[in-house]
């Protein structure tokens, strides 16, 4: 089994944020995870990439136990993630920002780094390589030398992404990653998140925006209250009478 979870649970004091979910992620594909506010799916997230620990419950990955690893040992696994919102170094260039990404593979240390060593150099060189690439993988290569604090929000949006990919995952959680943006540029994202999937990253997303969820992802999770309410292709989803009536209040066309 390529990512799982098992009767993965988080409480916070008496409130249940994820309540004993079974998810499978497959591998290659798009995975998304729908619900209503509230209905525990950043906690799902923060309970996978290691942010937060479990109050029970397991999570799995390529059949190893990664449940009370440390998040920097679950991203060294091949685990990246974006958050809600990408707090970037605004004063900093797109390319130093996306640099960092890369140095969980690299040895260098902080003795290195002082007497600029010919390792460090080199790792340098390979983490301004590994930036470009991926920055030229999101379209990003025209703002790599502009400061992060001037781009467009849909630049950022990008940027999120082009910092998980600069740790060379084999997945990705994407937490809403075309929040704030239009249609057109929401298509652009879209459209991106494929090209993961092509290149054989694993895709894992939270969105709110039902169409897209709906053209893009292979298979769905459906949240409410913490608990898994549905799982299935979109088709399954959209005609899921649970669903309909948790989450999509009688319009599934929504
Ligand atoms: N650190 C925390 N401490 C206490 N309660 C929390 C914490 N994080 C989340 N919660 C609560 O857990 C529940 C699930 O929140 P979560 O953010 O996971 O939902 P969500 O589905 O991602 O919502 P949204 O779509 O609004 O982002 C909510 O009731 C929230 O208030």
């Amino acid at each position: 089994m390529f990512l799982e979870t098992k009767q993965l649970t988080k409480q916070f004091g008496g409130l249940v944020a994820v309540n004993q979910v079974d998810f499978s992620i497959e591998k290659g594909k798009i995975n998304a995870i729908i619900g209503p506010n509230g209905a525990g799916k950043s906690t799902f997230f923060n309970l996978i990439s290691g942010t937060h620990s479990p109050s029970s419950g397991q999570v799995l990955y390529n059949d190893k136990d990664i449940t009370k690893l440390p998040p920097n040992k679950i991203a060294e696994l091949g685990v990246a993630r974006t958050f809600q919102t990408t707090n970037l170094f605004e004063q900093s260039t797109v390319i130093d920002n996306v640099i960092v990404g890369h140095r969980l593979r690299t040895n260098s240390t902080l003795f290195d780094a002082i007497l600029r060593t010919k390792r460090y150099k080199r790792e340098e060189q390979r983490c301004r390589d590994k930036a470009m690439e991926v920055l030229e993988f999101v379209g990003l290569t025209q703002v790599a030398d502009q400061l992060a604090g001037s781009i467009t929000q849909e630049e950022k949006k990008r940027v999120a992404f082009a910092l998980a990919l600069a740790t060379d995952p084999e997945v990705v959680f994407l937490d809403e990653p075309a929040a704030g943006i239009n249609p057109e540029e929401t298509e652009g994202l879209a459209e991106l998140m494929n090209k993961m999937a092509a290149r054989g990253i694993t895709v894992c997303l939270i969105e709110h925006k039902m169409k897209m969820i709906m053209k893009l992802a292979d298979h769905i999770m459906v949240l409410n209250y913490g608990e898994k309410i549905a799982e299935g292709t979109a088709e399954e989803i959209m005609s899921n009478q649970a669903v309909i009536e948790a989450y999509l209040g009688g319009d599934a066309s929504a």
